[in-house]
Formats: C-alpha cells, sequence, structure tokens
C-alpha cells in the first residue's frame, strides 16, 4: 500500500499516558510510547512503543475541542488525580469515530488527546476538519421522516434520543416530519417537498415506511424527466437522493439485508460516513398500469396470505407476523396458475451457488456494469418481453404453496440468512422461488430451513431461478376469462372456500405480498431495474470485524 504524507504528527497525552499521534489522508494513528525504568547501570530510561491504533478519516465522526475540566484546581481527590494526570497537557481535543462491535454492530466512541499548548490543540482539530471536509460523499442536510405508529411505536423516541444526538454531532442539520397518516412522506416527496435542498432522505420506521419513501422518490424523478411508469418496458431514471434507515418496524427486513444489524445507532453512523448501496428495484403492473415497486420480497399464496391476516391484527405489534404465520401454515392453501419467466443469462452467479452478497460485492459491479454498459441487455429484454412465447421465456403451470420473488436475500431477525441466502442487493436480478403443493410436514421443512442452517431448495417441491421479469396468471384469469375476483368475483369461489376449509376444495385466489403491502391484482408483470436507488449503507460487511486493521485495536 502506497505510504500516505503525514500531515501532523504529534506526542500527546491520553489517558495519562504519552502516544505518538499521526494524521494522514486517509488515517488518524496513535501510539502509545512506554518509558521504563532498565536494570542496567546508570539507571537510563528505555523507549518502547507498545500500543498501536488506527481509524480511517473516513470513518471519523467529528473533532471538537474539548475544556480541561478546570474543577481540577478544587480541592476534591479525584479532581487532584485529574489535575495529576494531564499536568503540562492543559489542552484537549476530542475524536468521535466508528467502532465495530458484534454482530455488524456500529458504535460511536470518543477518544481524547490532551496538548501541551492550545495552538497545537487548535491546529489538530483544524487539520482534521479539513480532511473531514473532503469527503463530499457525507451528506450535510437531510430530510427525516418519522413513522410514529411504525414496530413498537417507537420511531419518534428512537430518533430523538439515539440518531438526533449523533447527526448534530457530526454536523448534519436536519428538517424532522414526524408523519401524521399513511402515505403522508410519500405524498410529501412527491408533491411538497423541494429536494434540492436535501442530501438525502431518512426514513424512521419499517419496510412500509421505506416502500412509501420509495414510491415518492421514484415516482418524482420518473415525472421530474417525463418518464411514464405505466409501461413496463420503460426503463426507469435512477434517484439522486441516497434513502437512510433509522429501523423502527416489525420486520426492518430492508436495513438488516443492508447493513446486517437492525440497530438504529448503526444505520445513523452509516448516513453520517456518507456511505452507498445500490439497490435493484421491480416494477409491478397489471394490465400496462403501474402497481407498486418491490425491493424486497413479492410472495403470493404463503406470505400473501399471512399478510392479508395479519394486517386485521395490527394492534398486536409485531407479534401479528408470528400468529398469522402459523395460522395460515395450519391452513395449508395452494393456488393455481401460469408463472412465466426471462431468466437471466450471462451473468455472474446463481441462487444455488454459496456466494453471499457483502460490501463491495463483485458479482453487483461486475452483473450492474454490464447492464450500464451494455444497453443491449435492456433492449434484448424488451425485445422478448412481449413475445411471451419467445425462446427465452420459460412457462411453468402448476399448483403452488408459495410464489416468491426475492430481490435481495430478504434476511431479517426471524430469518438471518432470508429467503433467498444468495441473492444480491444490486445484480439487476430477482430470485424466483417455486414451491408446489406438498405435504404440510414438507412445507414445513422448507420453512424450518428459512431459520436454521439447512438449505430450503434442495427439496424435490422447490425450484428457484434467477430472472430479469416475470408474469403471473392464475387460473381463474387465464384464457379469455380476464375477470379478476378481487373486484367482481370475489365473493363467489373465494370466499366460499375460505369460510369454508372443511369442504376440502381450495380457494382459488391469493394475493400478492410486495414487501409487506397487498397488491389489488392477482395477475401481474414484474421487471428489475439494476440499481434504480442508493441507500446510506455499504452492503453487509465480511466478519469477522476484529482482524481488520483499521478497527481502533492493538495493531
Ligand atoms: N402517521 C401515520 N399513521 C398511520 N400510518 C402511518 C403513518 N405513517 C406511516 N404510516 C404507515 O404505517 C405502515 C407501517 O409502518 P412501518 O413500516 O413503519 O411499520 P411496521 O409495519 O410495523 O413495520 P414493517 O413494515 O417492517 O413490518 C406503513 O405502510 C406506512 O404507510
Ligand atoms: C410455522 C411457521 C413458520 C414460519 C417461518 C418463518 C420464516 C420467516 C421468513 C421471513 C421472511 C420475511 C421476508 C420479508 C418481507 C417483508 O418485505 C415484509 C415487509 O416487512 N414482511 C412481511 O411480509 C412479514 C412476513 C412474516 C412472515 C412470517
Ligand atoms: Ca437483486
Amino acid at each position: 500500500m502506497e505510504k500516505q504524507p503525514r500531515l501532523l504528527s504529534s506526542q500527546l497525552l491520553l489517558k495519562s499516558r504519552v502516544f505518538e499521534v499521526t494524521l494522514n489522508r486517509s488515517l488518524l494513528t496513535w501510539k502509545e510510547i512506554q518509558t521504563k525504568k532498565k536494570r542496567v547501570s546508570g539507571g537510563a530510561h528505555n523507549t518502547f512503543k507498545v500500543g498501536s491504533y488506527c481509524v480511517p478519516v473516513s470513518e471519523i465522526v467529528a473533532v471538537r475541542e474539548t475544556e480541561v475540566d478546570s474543577r481540577t484546581k478544587d480541592e476534591g481527590r479525584w479532581q487532584k488525580m485529574s489535575q495529576r494526570s494531564t499536568e503540562g497537557y492543559p489542552y484537549a481535543f476530542t475524536v468521535s469515530y466508528v467502532e465495530r462491535a458484534r454482530q455488524h454492530r456500529w458504535r460511536c466512541s470518543d477518544v481524547t488527546f490532551h496538548c501541551s499548548d492550545g495552538s497545537l490543540c487548535l491546529q489538530w482539530i483544524q487539520t482534521i476538519r479539513e480532511q473531514l471536509a473532503l469527503l463530499t460523499s457525507r451528506p450535510k442536510h437531510l430530510l427525516v421522516y418519522i413513522n410514529p405508529y411504525g414496530g413498537k411505536q417507537q420511531g419518534k423516541r428512537i430518533y430523538e434520543e439515539k440518531v438526533a444526538p449523533l447527526f448534530s454531532r457530526a454536523s448534519i442539520s436536519t428538517d424532522v416530519i414526524v408523519t401524521e397518516y399513511a402515505n403522508h412522506a410519500r405524498d410529501h416527496l412527491l408533491k411538497g417537498a423541494d429536494l434540492r435542498k436535501y442530501d438525502g432522505v431518512v426514513c424512521v420506521g419499517g419496510d412500509g415506511m421505506f416502500s412509501e419513501i420509495i414510491h415518492g422518490l421514484i415516482s418524482r424523478t420518473q415525472r421530474d424527466a417525463g418518464v411514464d411508469q405505466n409501461r413496463p418496458e420503460q426503463k426507469l431514471v435512477s434517484c439522486g437522493l441516497r434513502i437512510g434507515i433509522i429501523p423502527a418496524g416489525s420486520t426492518d427486513c430492508i436495513c438488516y439485508a443492508t447493513v446486517g444489524i437492525n440497530d438504529p445507532v448503526t444505520s445513523a453512523l452509516h448516513i453520517i460516513v456518507g456511505d452507498s448501496q445500490p439497490l435493484d428495484v421491480c416494477s409491478v403492473h397489471h394490465n400496462n398500469t403501474f402497481l407498486r415497486y418491490s425491493v424486497s420480497l413479492l410472495g403470493y399464496g404463503f406470505y400473501g396470505d399471512v399478510l392479508t391476516d395479519s394486517e386485521r391484527k395490527r394492534w398486536m405489534g409485531p407479534a401479528r407476523y408470528d400468529f398469522s404465520g402459523f395460522k395460515t401454515f395450519l391452513t395449508h392453501h395452494y393456488y393455481e396458475g401460469t408463472i412465466s419467466f426471462l431468466p437471466a443469462t450471462n451473468i455472474l452467479g446463481t441462487p444455488r451457488d454459496k456466494t453471499r452478497c457483502r460490501a463491495g460485492c463483485y458479482i453487483c459491479q461486475h452483473n450492474g456494469q454490464l447492464l450500464s454498459e451494455d444497453g443491449q441487455a435492456y433492449k434484448t429484454d424488451e425485445d422478448t418481453f412481449h413475445s411471451e412465447y419467445g425462446s427465452d421465456w420459460r412457462v411453468i403451470r402448476g399448483r403452488f404453496l408459495a410464489i416468491n420473488a426475492a430481490s435481495m436475500s430478504c434476511a431479517c431477525p426471524r430469518s438471518p440468512k432470508g429467503l433467498s441466502p444468495s441473492a444480491h442487493l444490486a445484480d439487476g436480478t430477482t430470485d424466483l422461488i417455486l414451491v408446489r403443493k406438498c405435504s404440510r410436514i414438507n412445507f414445513l421443512r422448507h420453512l424450518l430451513r428459512h431459520t436454521n442452517k439447512g438449505d430450503q431448495f434442495d427439496l424435490s417441491f422447490v425450484e428457484v431461478h434467477r430472472v430479469r421479469r416475470f408474469r403471473f396468471v392464475p387460473k381463474y384469469c387465464e384464457g379469455d376469462l380476464e375477470l379478476d375476483l378481487r373486484e367482481g368475483g370475489r365473493g363467489l369461489f373465494g370466499h366460499i372456500c375460505r369460510d369454508h376449509p372443511a369442504c376440502g376444495c381450495a380457494p382459488v385466489n391469493s394475493s400478492w405480498n410486495c414487501d409487506g403491502e397487498i397488491l389489488p391484482h392477482a395477475t401481474i408483470e414484474v421487471g428489475v431495474h439494476c440499481q434504480l436507488i442508493r441507500l446510506f449503507a455499504r452492503g453487509i460487511e465480511e466478519q469477522p470485524m476484529f482482524d481488520d486493521p483499521c478497527v481502533p485495536s492493538v495493531i
């Protein structure tokens, strides 16, 4: 590695011990200089360097001047000790920086260096601030939306107690909007907000709140660019503003799968250091009409039914998913239909390989570049999109307990490796998982493998395909019968069977769970838009963190 020129180097005091503190363009390091009496004649002193610590400049949150306790002049015992320990070093500055803890958790730690003279202290503060000012990817002004009713209804408290103090320490200014109704944030982004003022948008809430934010931002971007969202094959314009997620919801899947943990402080620090993680977005259409965007799970059958049931039990909080999950598992409904899909070819990675999407993912970079350089990839998809029976499309007709499209792993605290553990955040594909009708015990085996180390795809009734586009038509909508039971015939067949599970006939319709929202149609067409949005995140960092030379620890 090329050696960086030193900007500053001084002997400073830290916790009563002398350190050689050095700043270059990329690192702040401090090495202890220990003076020990040597047991040789003459009693000469020998200098040893012991602990050595470093922090990347990119992970420094802030630096500030620190008052050296003036009360040390008092007579109290503690103050006297304090005075003695910093004697000759009456000035101090404190550096706040990112420290890695267990399981992808980040913490903001402080280290205070004491200086012998005031001008040296100010020089250190000024030089560190100059280096931080060069980090242009850091946000300065953010628009924050808080859902006070998400998850355990702690969003406001989490923001005020854990996040706002960190933003203010990092000199980030904010405009905060506490939402007053569902879709408040979406509509404000779409119609009201002056987005030129901001470097990013922060969402305090769960996946549903995040969904509101991306709908506002993506739709606003398309509208400003004159792009029609209703055309399924339309190439969309990517959003300029990054989005930060402060997790305060029930599942927090998008935060967990992009950071590795759902922890508000960790997420706030990823925003402060200006991380950037591109994310694929699926557009969902019905009959050439735009329905919704999805970044995590599009699930028909099991996950659609869990969501439908759980929406009636919002009062239960996050536990509603466990209750409805168990209930839906017992009902064991299957659904008939036709799924057609365009497999993602000529790319790196498969849904059953052992690679995992991690920070700086090579597969995402490679596949993303292929798509952006070679506009052909999109053209080819468009050409084949309308020829349903074109050679590239595959068509599968069957009875399914679940049809899941995972555009990312969908890892969350309930399922730490996710619905599709090898899915990628930004590779331009989604993993289409088809779970065919099988016995309850077999379905349970599949579900339980979402929560343990087992391979959920290594079962005869499960198949998985990495795709760019797909379509689903339930059996009751096939042929000329374009009747959508949600609108027209719901009360006829579907309703009877739902209310009479003992009658033995399967209900014909389920609903799509689109990132935790119920879609109003079962017949849908879906296309993946590679890296359409960016988050203040960097992907999940490889473990173990503790061997990283830039973690402040003894080198
Ligand atoms: N002020 C509000 N009053 C009522 N609903 C709101 C308000 N603000 C946002 N919402 C809606 O609340 C829904 C749920 O919010 P959120 O995603 O934050 O929590 P959650 O559902 O508990 O978590 P998850 O989506 O992770 O399961 C969202 O769909 C959002 O549109
Ligand atoms: C016998 C029961 C076995 C249960 C097996 C547990 C398997 C857990 C897998 C969890 C996968 C979550 C995928 C994420 C989906 C989110 O976009 C969405 C919005 O937050 N959450 C749900 O729909 C909430 C979905 C919650 C499902 C339980
Ligand atoms: Ca993807």
